[in-house]
């Protein structure tokens, strides 16, 4: 029989579990209960998590179990899970900085994609590339969020636009989960923007969404979940629902890009649709807000994408007092928010939205996990979960929203495997393995 493959990791200054009362998300108060083991120890066996607990309960717990052990000291580090990323458009092809260039002149990103650029700029990038370069460009992204402590991440669809070009993207991505070990969770986003040769008729381009593309991604079982950019000059409400049903009959979960730019109704249409989550919420209602409290919808935030149009973040700290499940997310993308720092986002999420640490940490893990449906597996450090575990260099979680624009993450374990050791990705992956 194969031997059992541990890693004990022990006498950390705190392992922040964050694991919750209940397995329901977290909301209001609970948010900022972490968990937390001082001079803590975790045991992985294989791909699992099997304990977590005091340095000298860990020792009793490793004397019941046999295998090949790998120690790790963790003395002067902060051990959490891994860091899940929900809200990703990570498979793209080139990049956008001269809009970047435009937008510091003063033009507006969504006058940008009026005018043909923005998304659509990316879309005939994506378009011209191969699956494989597509595969080749992604995979230098994903190596850094995984870098950065990111152990999940959801990838939409999006720059394609066309079926053949919407499918090439998922199975990008799809290609990219099988190669990589960061785990990549796929979403259908065909409605990312009207493409030029629907401009003049999207009602048709509408229709292509529900009868064509939704049937052909459920038949190759290419994602989980469908979204839809719902924001003014996009796709409006009515439009958005339609899209949303149709994703639903065949099985995709609804997610909402909602009052990103100007208020449509997107968070109080994410709730009608009983959404996994609701995403940017920049314009988002009172009324809103207080809808999204009531439902198991997840508020996902994205104050990295604030920050980079420089426009005004969510408005998370109401959400919070309010009841809302609230997580956070790159929004990884070539336009708004060409990140690939998971940290950046958590210290934005303190010093412009005001968030404290411990809600930013449980924010973007247990809540992240909820948004893309995984609290079940990932999200804690908690036994029989994932083995997905980041060590920071830090001497408490505070640290690591105090310590910005650095990258503190020392080792992160994928599925029980190490994967950066001493902030080194180990067996760097490429495109083609
Ligand atoms: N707002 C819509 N979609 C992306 C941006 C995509 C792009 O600009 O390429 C977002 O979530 O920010
Ligand atoms: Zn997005």
């Amino acid at each position: 029989m194969k031997s059992k493959s541990i890693i004990y990791i022990k006498s950390a200054n705190q392992v922040v579990t964050v694991k919750g009362a209940s397995q329901l998300p977290k909301r209001g108060r609970d948010l900022s209960e972490l968990g937390i083991i001082e001079n803590g120890s975790v045991i992985l066996v294989d791909d699992r998590i099997a304990f977590a607990g005091t340095d000298d309960e860990a020792v009793n717990y490793l004397d019941t179990v046999t295998g090949n052990v790998t120690t790790i000291n963790a003395a002067g580090k902060v051990v959490t899970p891994g860091l899940v990323d929900p809200h990703t458009h990570l498979i793209f092809a080139g990049s956008r900085e001269k809009e970047f260039e435009m937008r510091l002149q003063g033009v507006k990103y969504i006058d940008i994609l009026k005018q043909g650029g923005g998304i659509l700029s990316s879309t005939k990038s994506t378009r011209e590339a191969t699956l494989e370069q597509l595969v080749e460009q992604s995979c230098v992204r994903l190596n850094r969020l995984l870098q950065h402590g990111v152990t999940t991440v959801e990838a939409k669809s999006g720059y394609g636009l066309t079926v053949e070009d919407e499918l090439k993207q998922l199975r990008a991505a799809r290609r990219l989960n099988e190669l990589h070990p960061v785990d990549l969770v796929s979403t259908f986003m065909g409605a990312h923007a009207v493409p030029a040769e629907y401009k003049e008729n999207p009602e048709a381009f509408v229709s292509l969404i529900t009868d064509e593309m939704i049937p052909l991604v459920a038949s190759e079982n290419l994602a989980e979940f469908c979204d839809v950019f719902c924001e003014e000059g996009v796709f409006t409400v009515k439009q958005s629902e339609r899209i949303l049903e149709a994703g639903k009959r065949y099985g995709l979960k609804p997610k909402i890009h909602a009052d990103e730019i100007v208020y449509t109704g997107g968070a109080e249409l994410a709730v009608k649709v009983g959404a996994v989550s609701a995403e940017h919420l920049l314009q988002a209602s009172d009324e809103g807000i207080r809808k999204l409290a009531g439902s198991q919808t997840i508020a996902v935030l994205l104050p990295a994408t604030a920050f980079f149009l420089m426009e005004q973040p969510a408005r998370a700290r109401t959400m919070i007092e309010e009841g809302v499940a609230v997580a956070l997310s790159t929004d990884c993308n070539p336009g708004s928010s060409p990140t690939q720092s998971m940290p950046f986002v958590m210290n934005a999420a303190c010093i412009t939205m005001r968030m404290t640490p411990a809600e930013v940490l449980a924010a973007a893990t247990i809540n992240a996990a909820h948004a893309i449906g995984r609290a079940d597996q990932i999200g804690s450090i908690e036994a029989g979960k994932k083995a997905d575990i980041v060590l920071f260099n830090a001497s408490n979680y505070q640290m690591l929203q105090y310590n910005f624009a650095v990258n503190l993450v020392d080792t992160v374990i994928k599925n029980g495997r190490i994967a950066v050791k001493e902030g080194v990705l180990l067996g760097k992956k490429t495109a083609s393995g």
